[in-house]
């Protein structure tokens, strides 16, 4: 399983510093909460910030969009250099067509669903998608608890995923930890998130080493 530290519990005064030490520490991804103070309610940073990073590492880039409209933003972050992009099935009544366009830019596209959402709403296009994001907290912000009840939904949709035969990764976001990461490994996440876990322990490498365990 792999491990993406989300930025959004790092310390934003040192991003610099943050990303360079995250990447020697054996995170496998870099997760960047885009979040625009609509359709959550926080906000945290956008493409100049993203872009202002991308020369300090060469992490893959998974980028969490908790914006409406995320449309607006594919060409820019194209020309980032990002790998994988999320936006919320809640947030877009154009969800075929946007992953079409992230898909075209040959980068990973992904829906992420609120823990609130069923995942029968994302059924019909699991075939086209290259993953879920299946939030284990109500999005907008760090550090909050864990909502159990999400794990029932990433092993049905670990089931639906496997009887297909789909290539679809599931990755789970939101209060995950050392004492609830082997839950996420047994219901089939293949990609956890971890900020407070991460980025809030003073020794980043021995935190995602106990992640992965
Ligand atoms: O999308 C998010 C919040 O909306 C973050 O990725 C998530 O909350 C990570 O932080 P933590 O591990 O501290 O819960
Ligand atoms: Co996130």
């Amino acid at each position: 399983m792999k491990i993406a530290p989300s930025l959004l519990s790092a310390d934003f005064a040192n991003l610099e510093k943050e990303v360079r030490e995250i990447e020697k520490s054996g995170a496998d991804l870099l997760h960047l909460d885009m979040m625009d103070g609509h359709f959550v309610p926080n906000l945290t940073f956008g493409v100049p910030i993203i872009n202002a990073i991308r020369k300090h590492t060469k992490l893959p880039f998974d980028i969490h969009m908790m914006v409406f409209n995320p449309e607006k933003y594919l060409s820019e972050l194209e020309k980032v250099g990002v790998q994988m992009i999320s936006f919320h099935q809640e947030a877009s009544i154009h969800q075929d067509r946007i992953i079409q366009e992230i898909k075209e830019r040959k980068i990973k596209a992904g829906i992420a669903i609120n823990p609130a959402t069923s995942i029968n709403n994302i059924e019909p296009i699991l075939p086209i998608l290259d993953y879920v994001l299946i939030m284990s907290v109500n999005p907008g912000f760090g550090g909050q608890k864990f909502i159990y009840y999400t794990l029932e939904k990433v092993k049905k949709l670990k089931k639906i995923i496997q009887n297909n035969g789909y290539n679809t990764l599931i990755e789970v976001d939101g209060g995950i930890k050392a004492e609830n990461i082997q839950l996420l490994k047994d219901a089939g996440a293949d990609i956890c998130v971890a900020g407070s876990a991460v980025f809030g322990k003073p020794d980043r490498k021995k935190a995602i080493d106990i992640l992965k365990i």
